[in-house]
């Protein structure tokens, strides 16, 4: 039977990160698709502009529609801006019995618009933070979880191991900020390992947190172990990176089509 994925996340109307990532990356991963959104933002590749929250009783009815019929194998959970939104989907996850739940602790933009408001990152600790698989902070939200200023590797660990032994999940401390790498570590059942990544020369980074998430997600729903998932979406991330598209005025978005975009496109390029 087709696995099948969920995302609940921000919907961004420039397809480079949110919803449109997490969809473009599970559909590329193999798994069906679904999502509930937690917010529109009106956004490009060079900001936010506007953010309209759903209700909270709005999303704790598009979580019943889906959990009630096609049961997702893997969550992806990303923008969530209030504490009331934060609420309702860990309810609503936990009366579900929801598995596989991937936590990317979204807190600002690549473009520095702030996606959470300060007093909601308290409710996400307490609330979602527990129902993790596994969380996917970048340095700075390590950071901002732990107080621990990141400046080498051995601080990432540090934080990592903070975060998990707090919240009992593993945690996958993401690269993308280091200057000269893109090593990221994930630390789970007191243990870490890196995932060494080439960093890739484009500044078209927008969305790859959303990114890798939805891709972690996609390959727990198709049945792979936590190591195993993690290294299939930093494949995939590191792929998507290369095809070096370039869109847009700002950082822009990724070619989620990168697989297979030289056999269906190759002829009509010029
Ligand atoms: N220039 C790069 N080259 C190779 N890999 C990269 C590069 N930038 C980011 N990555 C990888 O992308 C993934 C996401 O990491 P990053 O730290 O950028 O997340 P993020 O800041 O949450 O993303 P977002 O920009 O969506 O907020 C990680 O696997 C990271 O190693
Ligand atoms: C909707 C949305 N979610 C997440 C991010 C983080 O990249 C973004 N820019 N927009």
């Amino acid at each position: 039977m087709r696995k099948t994925a969920l995302t609940i996340a921000g919907s961004d109307s420039s397809g480079g990160a949110g919803i449109q990532a997490d969809i473009k990356t599970m559909m590329a991963n193999g798994v069906y698709a679904m999502s509930a959104i937690t917010a529109l933002t009106a956004q490009n590749t060079t900001g936010v502009t506007a953010i309209l929250n759903a209700t909270p009783e709005f999303l704790g009815q598009e979580l019943d529609s889906l959990f009630t019929d096609i049961f997702p194998d893997a969550v992806k959970i990303g923008m969530v801006s209030d504490r009331e939104l934060i609420c309702i989907i860990a309810e609503k996850l936990k009366q579900y019995q929801a598995k596989n739940i991937v936590v990317d602790p979204v807190m600002v933009a690549t473009s520095g618009a702030r996606l959470i408001s300060e007093d909601a990152i308290e409710t996400l600790k307490q609330e979602l933070f527990p129902l993790a698989a596994i969380l996917t902070p970048n340095i700075p939200e390590a950071e901002e979880l732990t107080g621990i200023k990141i400046n080498s590797a051995e601080d990432m660990i540090s934080a990592a191991r903070q975060i998990s032994e707090t919240y009992h999940c593993a945690v996958l401390c993401k690269g993308g900020h280091q200057l000269n790498d893109a090593n990221d570590l994930l630390y789970a059942n007191d243990s870490y390992q890196w995932f060494e990544g080439k960093r890739i020369d484009n500044p078209n980074t927008h969305g790859t947190g959303c990114t890798l998430s939805s891709a972690i997600a996609s390959n727990l729903a198709k049945g792979y172990d936590l190591n195993t998932s993690v290294k299939r979406a930093k494949d995939y991330i590191s792929g998507a990176l290369a095809a070096m598209l370039d869109l847009g005025a700002g950082s822009g978005p990724m070619d989620h089509g990168f697989a297979i975009h030289n056999v269906y496109t190759e002829e009509k390029e010029d």
